[in-house]
């Protein structure tokens, strides 16, 4: 599992190993980490500017820059920030580093030749102290930069906002170097995509307890699976109960159904209309059809109003069984239910939801958050990155996914992975663990289904079993 920890708990976790050592010795390990790997990716005659900001950002790269002069390379860096960390300069001019200020307003020419030139940029210009967005003076800077020049982001992408909420204005790396430990922003889609290759510099800084966001792996699936044992059988493993389907969209029914399936669950009962119930006893043989005793339910996936028998799905919300409210069923809720719940929109359904409620956030983390917290329920927003959002009361980390290929953006995706997230729930696993691992299995069986290339849903569902097997 990958685990970033929130900027209070990275500098409290700092500031403890500090007091352990003399001052400066952390920057310096810092310094040294950065400059090894912006040496191991520069040419012998590298040309390297250093963009150095008011914080100790700017001195972790003021720091580098003397090892890279030391080490014969061409090192100019641009004083950007309203202050500079004086000794890190010090040490980098002592070293031969050309120190040109530009501090706001126009690029001095100096400054433009020395960027133009440049095969190798260090992006020093603010890091976990940062306020989202860019200084008006460096809004244009990667203008400046040759085509061809490598950048290299210190601690952050300067302009992120470091706890990866607010989407802003950024200088976009092509390789990261963190310190011991992650920060939010590289695993949350407002921050992630600016961040390049991440490269963590071990300096010495222990893990905090809880982390902020989590990103489950491959090893996470092996090791959470609900793998049956020799004694069990097919009710101990799980029954999944399934309404999803209408006589307008009966296919997400057979999509959903045939995932659930694939991914392996005890049995799965199905309810829904008269043409969807047909057409999925005609592709999953293996269900049974209508009410019974049940795990877990999986609802909404294809709805037009409140699928096959509205008259349970009340009954449904009353009851201690954990659900996932797919699609046409994140309708249903108004206020907490007592069991678990999770909730499964894309960017525009939460946008709905939230409006329907009433709520100030409407996207993102923050519409994820209000939401889950208004109805006491795990928020799985669908995207690229697909984000488990768990309510505040919880205290628990947001889950962040990158798991599939762009080509899953395809109709009856969101149907399928319903369908595995569903076959998690009803074998016993949380809503977290099984929205995360139904989210990679997704986006592992459509490698499997065809790798590289575009996927169709049902080749993504008839793939899970493979994936599964894969994992174990
Ligand atoms: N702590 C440790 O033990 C270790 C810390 N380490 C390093 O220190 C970094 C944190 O250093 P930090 O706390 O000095 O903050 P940092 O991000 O450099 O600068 C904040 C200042 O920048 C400014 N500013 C704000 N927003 C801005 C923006 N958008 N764009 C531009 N400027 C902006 C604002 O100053 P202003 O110019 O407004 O006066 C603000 O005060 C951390 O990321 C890591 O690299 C490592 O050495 C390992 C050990
Ligand atoms: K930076």
């Amino acid at each position: 599992m990958i685990r970033a920890f929130s900027i209070d708990d990275v500098r409290a976790a700092e500031e403890a190993v500090k007091r352990e050592l003399e001052p400066g010795e952390l920057m310096q390990r810092a310094a040294l980490g950065l400059a090894e790997v912006a040496r191991a990716r520069s040419d012998e005659d590298g040309r390297v500017v250093v963009l150095a900001g008011s914080g100790d950002n700017g001195g972790d790269a003021l720091y580098a820059a003397a090892h890279l002069a030391r080490l014969d390379l061409n090192v100019v860096a641009l004083l950007v920030g309203s202050r500079t960390h004086e000794e890190a300069l010090a040490a980098a001019t002592a070293e031969g580093v050309v120190p040109i200020e530009w501090r706001s307003g126009k690029v001095p020419a100096a400054a433009a030749e020395a960027l133009a030139e440049a095969n190798l940029v260090i992006d020093g210009i603010v890091g976990i102290g940062a306020s989202p967005g860019l200084p008006k003076h460096l809004e244009n800077l990667p203008d400046l930069f040759a085509n061809d020049a490598y950048v290299i982001a210190v601690d952050l992408p300067s302009g992120v906002d470091p706890s990866g909420v607010v989407a802003a204005d950024c200088l976009y790396a092509d390789e990261t170097v963190t310190f011991s430990l992650l920060k939010p922003c590289h695993l949350l889609p407002a921050g992630e995509a600016a961040c390049g290759q991440l490269t963590v510099v071990d300096i010495g800084v222990p893990e905090p307890d809880s982390p902020a966001v989590v990103r489950y792996e491959a090893s996470d699936a092996t090791r959470l699976w609900p793998t049956p044992g020799a004694f069990d059988d097919k009710y101990s493993r799980g029954v999944l109960g399934v309404m999803t389907g209408s006589e307008s969209y009966p296919g997400a029914a057979v999509l959903g159904v045939t995932a659930a399936v694939t991914t392996g669950v005890g049995m799965v009962r199905y309810i829904g209309p008269r043409r969807a119930t047909d057409l999925v006893l005609g592709s999953v043989p293996e269900i049974v059809s209508g009410p019974g005793r049940v795990q877990a339910w999986l609802l909404g996936s294809g709805w037009d109003g409140h699928g096959g028998a509205p008259e349970l799905v009340d009954e449904l919300l009353d009851d201690i069984l954990p659900i996932v409210l797919d699609a046409g069923a994140l309708d249903l809720l108004d206020e907490p239910r007592s069991a678990p719940t999770l909730l499964t929109p894309h960017a525009g359904e939460l946008k709905r939801l939230a409006q329907r409620l009433g709520l100030e956030h409407t996207q993102g983390v923050p519409g994820a958050r209000v939401v889950a917290d208004a109805l006491g329920a795990h928020v799985l927003l669908k995207g690229a990155t697909t984000l488990i959002v768990p309510p505040s009361s919880t205290r628990g980390p947001l889950v962040s996914q990158t798991d599939g290929p762009a080509w899953l953006a395809t109709a009856g995706s969101g149907d399928v992975l319903a369908g595995m997230i569903g076959a998690l729930v009803a074998s016993g696993l949380g809503v977290t663990e099984a929205g995360a691992l139904g989210v990679l299995l997704h986006g592992r069986a459509a490698h499997l289904a065809n790798p590289g290339g575009p996927v169709r849903a049902l080749d993504v569902a008839r793939c899970a079993g493979r994936a599964v097997a894969e994992f174990l």
